[in-house]
């Protein structure tokens, strides 16, 4: 599936050139292709056909309400993290019953809202949280359905950022305390236990840590049901990695073919959490040079994007390709491309290789997770806007913000209060 390819008017996104993209919305501007969203969930979800399964999306790579109707209308369900990306969620048109609520810190109005939304499922990630959700669904005359997050302690061979499986992480419930928490769970009267979850990192790009993680939390569910605790399910989160640069991420039906070999025979549904891998590789950040600013150590090109646009590079050290949207004939220079933002870390790559002229467009690539999902306000730059391409249509599926829309939830003191001081 390749939905970004150059033609006559230079690089386009399915049938649409994106000269035509700049010149209608501006820049910076994401842009997605439906048919890659729709290839990826297609093709993930095809991938386990074999087995009771359900895709939760990951709201959190790319939350858009455009891309939540579409994978909601392919059948998938959602995972979030907040009572923000469940309304996001509902309002998408998403159904409440097949989304899995995962994280931390779970506030009191989050898990009223996910029960009377009536959610599918509570992945719990401390014993704390087990009495509060146990609390609040006691005072709403329900019971929550859960699973517990548990920290299968594997190494992920991920960047240490987006680790999450590691004993030394904050995420998930100790291996060695989940047996005894589960016993507790089943004791609390307003919870129904359902399944059990692990989430191990991001951008993972070897089956092993995955099937690793499996085994331990296999090892589980069979103590479990000698202790006569039964799951429906088995929740294995997200993190398959794509390609960037030249990483060779796992093989789907490889990585399908390896789970479902382990799980054969046990009656569980399996849930997957994946983000990245259905949105990261069907969009780019569209972006205009603003500046060339030649020295005598490195030459920058300034662009109108930014580490608010785009955190990747600045956070991780990220690598997203850069694309001349009309390639020059002129010879190639090496750029640093940075932002306009007021941090030596604004950078969105460093020394690519282009030929390069003020006001061409360039495409950062691979840019559809984790992209304008992260983006911030920062140097009151707005947030860009987002589109949709399908076939020679373009949809607008986020409006460029305002200046102003940036500080209309402030008030300045008032004159009373000022002249008291
Ligand atoms: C609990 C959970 N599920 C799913 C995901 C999605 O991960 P990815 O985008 O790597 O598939 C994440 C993010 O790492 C997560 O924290
Ligand atoms: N934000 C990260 C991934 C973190 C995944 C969230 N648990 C990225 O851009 O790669």
């Amino acid at each position: 599936m390749t939905p970004f390819a150059y033609r006559e008017q230079g690089l386009c996104v399915e049938a649409v050139p994106l000269t035509r993209i700049a010149a209608q919305y501006g820049t910076p501007c994401y842009v997605y292709s439906r048919a890659a969203l729709e290839f990826a969930f297609r093709n993930f979800d095809g991938a386990f056909s074999g087995l009771p399964h359900l895709i939760c999306y990951a709201v959190k790579a790319n939350s858009n309400l455009a891309i939540l109707d579409l994978f909601a209308r392919l059948g998938a369900g959602f995972d979030i993290v907040s009572g923000g990306e469940l309304k996001r969620v509902v309002a998408a048109g998403g159904d409440p019953s097949k989304v899995v609520f995962s994280g931390v810190g779970k506030t009191e109005a989050e898990m009223r809202l996910a029960l009377e939304l009536g959610i599918h499922c509570f992945n719990v990630e401390s014993e704390a949280e087990l009495y509060r959700l146990n609390e609040v669904a006691g005072g709403l005359k329900r019971r929550a359905p859960v699973s517990l997050r548990v920290n299968p302690d594997v190494n992920p061979r991920t960047h240490p950022y987006i680790s999450t499986g590691l004993k030394e992480s904050k995420f998930g419930i100790e291996y060695a305390r989940a047996f005894e928490l589960y016993q507790v769970a089943q004791g609390l009267p307003h919870l129904v236990v359902r399944g059990i979850d692990c989430h191990i990192g991001s951008q993972i790009l070897q089956v092993e840590p995955f099937v690793d993680a499996l085994e331990r939390v296999l090892e589980l569910v069979d103590r479990l049901k000698a202790a006569g605790i039964r799951l429906e399910h088995l929740d294995l989160g997200g993190g398959l990695g794509i390609r960037y640069r030249d990483e060779c991420p796992p093989d789907l039906a490889e990585y399908a073919r390896r789970l479902a070999e382990r799980l054969a025979g046990r009656g569980l549904k399996l849930l997957l959490e994946p983000g990245r891998a259905l949105v990261g590789n069907a969009g780019l950040l569209l972006t205009r040079v603003e500046y060339l600013k030649p020295g005598q150590t490195r030459h920058f090109a300034i662009v109108d994007a930014a580490m608010n646009d785009l955190m990747r590079p600045a956070l991780y050290d990220a690598w997203h390709d850069i694309l001349p949207v009309v390639p020059h004939q002129g010879s190639a220079r090496t750029w640093e491309i940075v932002g306009p933002v007021c941090e030596s870390g604004d950078f969105l790559g460093h020394a690519r290789s282009l030929a390069l002229a003020q006001g061409d467009l360039l495409a950062i690539m691979s840019a559809g997770a984790y992209g304008m999902s992260m983006a911030s306000n920062y140097n009151s730059r707005p947030r860009a806007a987002e589109v949709m391409v399908s076939g020679e249509q373009v949809f607008l599926i986020r409006e460029r913000e305002s200046v102003e829309a940036l500080y209309a939830l402030e008030h300045l003191l008032p004159t009373d209060a000022l002249s008291a001081s």
